[in-house]
C-alpha cells in the first residue's frame, strides 16, 4: 500500500491498493465498534418511480430528509409529487435538491415517459442524472466530488446513455455552467452512479422485503472496497432520531480489532450470499472479480457446498451436523481481542456467521459492538433490524439453531 493520498478521516487515510484502487486504511490500532466515519450524502434521490400508480408511497417522504412525513405534510408550491415535513426542510429543498429547474424536469419526465417506455431502474437513473446535473449548477465543489469518485463509463451500457441522455436533454433547458451537458458528461455521471450510491434503507420489518427508499452519493463512503468478510459496516438511522443525527447520514463502525495500516472494507450486500451470486453481483454491478480470503476458500468448494450454504446463509442440517464440531474449534482459536488467528484461514466464515451475523428470522445483517467507552461494549447492534444482544447471549444462539 503506497502513494497515500489525503486523509478523509483522522482515523482513515486513503491508500492505492494494487489491484482495487483508492481505499481507506486505519491510521491506529482501532477498537471493537469504533466509529471511523459519519458521513452525509453530496447528491440524494429517490428510488420511487417517476411514475407510479401507488399514490400512498408517492406521499410517504419527505423529499428533503427522507423521514417518513407523519403529520400533515408541507407541499411544495409547484408540483404535486413532492412533500415535505416541515417548512424548513422545504426552504432547504428548494434552493438545493427541489430546485425549480428539478421540479420542472421531474414533472415533464412524468409527463412524457410513456413515449419513452422505461423500465422502473431506468427511471431512477433518470432521477439520479437530474439531480446530478442540478448538482453541477447548485454547488460546482460537491459536482467536483462527484466527477473524481471511480466509474468507468465503458462499464455503462451505451443503448441506456443514449436513452436517458436524450431524455434529459428534453428537459427545461437550464443553466449548466462551466461542466455543460453532453454525451460524455452523463455516461460518466452513471458510472459514478453505479459504482458508489448507497441505497438508503426502509427501516426492517419481519414480514416485508425491506425496500430502498432513497439512493445516495457519499463523498468518503465512496472510498470503501468489498470484501465479503468485512471488518467494518455501515449503520443508517432512517427514521430514528438518535442523538438527532440527519436521517440521510451513514455511520461506518468496526467489528472487531483492527490494526494500524489494514484496509478496511464493507460489505456490499448481506454477508449471506453464496460464492456465486457474490461473484456474479460484484462483477455485473462493480466490474470486479473478489479474490478476498472468504472466496479463494470458496472458489474450491464443490457446488454441492455452494449450494448447501444457500441464500439464507443456512445450511443444509448435515453440514450443520459436521460443522457444530469445527465451530467448537474455530471459537478455541480466537484470541483475546475476537480476531481469528492465522489457523482460522481456512474456514474463516464459521466464526464470522456465528459471532457477526444477525440470526433474527429473515435479516442477515451485520453485527457490530456499539461504540466502546473505556473498554468495548458486549453489547451487539445489528446494522439492518437494530437488534441489541449481548455478545455472549448471541454465541450460545447462534450455535443453538
Ligand atoms: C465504491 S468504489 C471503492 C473505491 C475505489 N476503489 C476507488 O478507487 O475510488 C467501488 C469500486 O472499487 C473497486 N473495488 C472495490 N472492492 C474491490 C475488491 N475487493 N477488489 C477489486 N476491486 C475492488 C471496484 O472497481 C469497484 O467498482
Amino acid at each position: 500500500m503506497e502513494n497515500i493520498c489525503k486523509s478523509p478521516h483522522p482515523l482513515l487515510k486513503m491508500a492505492e491498493i494494487e489491484g482495487r484502487g483508492r481505499g481507506l486504511v486505519s491510521t491506529q490500532p482501532l477498537k471493537p465498534g469504533q466509529v471511523i466515519l459519519k458521513d452525509s450524502p453530496l447528491l440524494l434521490y429517490s428510488a420511487s418511480p417517476l411514475v407510479t400508480s401507488n399514490q400512498q408511497h408517492k406521499n410517504t417522504f419527505c423529499s428533503n430528509c427522507y423521514r417518513v412525513i407523519l403529520q400533515s405534510p408541507v407541499s411544495c408550491p409547484w408540483c404535486t409529487s413532492s412533500f415535505f415535513c416541515t417548512s424548513n426542510c422545504q426552504s432547504i429543498a428548494l434552493s438545493s435538491s427541489h430546485t425549480p429547474w428539478i421540479c420542472q424536469s421531474l414533472n415533464h419526465l412524468r409527463n412524457s415517459l410513456s413515449s419513452h417506455n422505461l423500465i422502473v431502474d431506468q427511471q431512477i437513473q433518470a432521477r439520479f442524472l437530474i439531480s446530478a446535473y442540478n448538482l453541477a449548477v447548485v454547488s460546482p465543489s460537491s459536482f467536483r466530488v462527484l466527477l473524481s469518485l471511480q466509474g468507468d463509463p465503458s462499464f455503462v451500457s451505451e443503448k441506456d446513455v443514449l436513452l436517458l441522455h436524450s431524455l434529459v436533454a428534453t428537459c427545461p433547458s437550464a443553466n449548466l455552467g462551466e461542466f455543460g451537458f453532453s454525451k460524455e458528461l452523463t455516461a460518466a455521471l452513471l458510472a459514478k452512479d453505479k459504482v458508489n450510491a448507497f441505497g438508503l434503507m426502509e427501516p426492517f420489518a419481519p414480514d416485508r422485503e425491506r425496500g430502498v427508499r432513497a439512493y445516495g452519493i457519499y463523498p468518503m463512503a465512496s472510498f470503501f472496497n468489498h470484501d465479503c468478510l468485512p471488518n467494518a459496516c455501515r449503520f443508517e438511522y432512517v427514521d430514528t432520531d438518535v442523538n438527532n443525527r440527519s436521517n440521510t447520514d451513514i455511520i461506518v463502525r468496526v467489528i472487531h480489532d483492527v490494526p494500524e495500516g489494514r484496509e478496511i472494507c464493507l460489505s456490499y450486500f448481506p454477508v449471506n450470499f453464496k460464492y456465486s451470486e457474490r461473484q456474479q453481483r460484484l462483477k455485473e454491478d462493480y466490474g470486479f472479480t473478489c479474490n478476498c480470503d472468504r472466496c479463494v476458500v470458496e472458489a474450491n468448494w464443490s457446488d454441492q457446498e455452494d449450494d448447501a450454504m444457500d441464500k439464507d446463509g443456512e445450511e443444509s442440517e448435515e453440514e450443520e451436523d459436521e460443522e457444530m464440531e469445527e465451530d467448537v474449534d474455530v471459537d478455541n482459536e480466537v484470541n483475546v481481542n475476537g480476531e481469528m488467528e492465522e489457523r482460522d484461514q481456512d474456514f474463516p466464515h464459521a466464526y464470522f456467521f456465528l459471532r457477526y451475523m444477525c440470526n433474527r428470522e429473515n435479516c442477515w445483517g451485520t453485527l457490530a459492538p456499539l461504540p466502546p467507552d473505556a473498554s468495548p461494549s458486549t453489547v451487539m447492534e445489528c446494522n439492518v433490524c437494530g437488534n441489541l444482544s449481548k455478545s455472549d447471549e448471541l454465541m450460545v444462539g447462534a450455535g443453538d439453531h
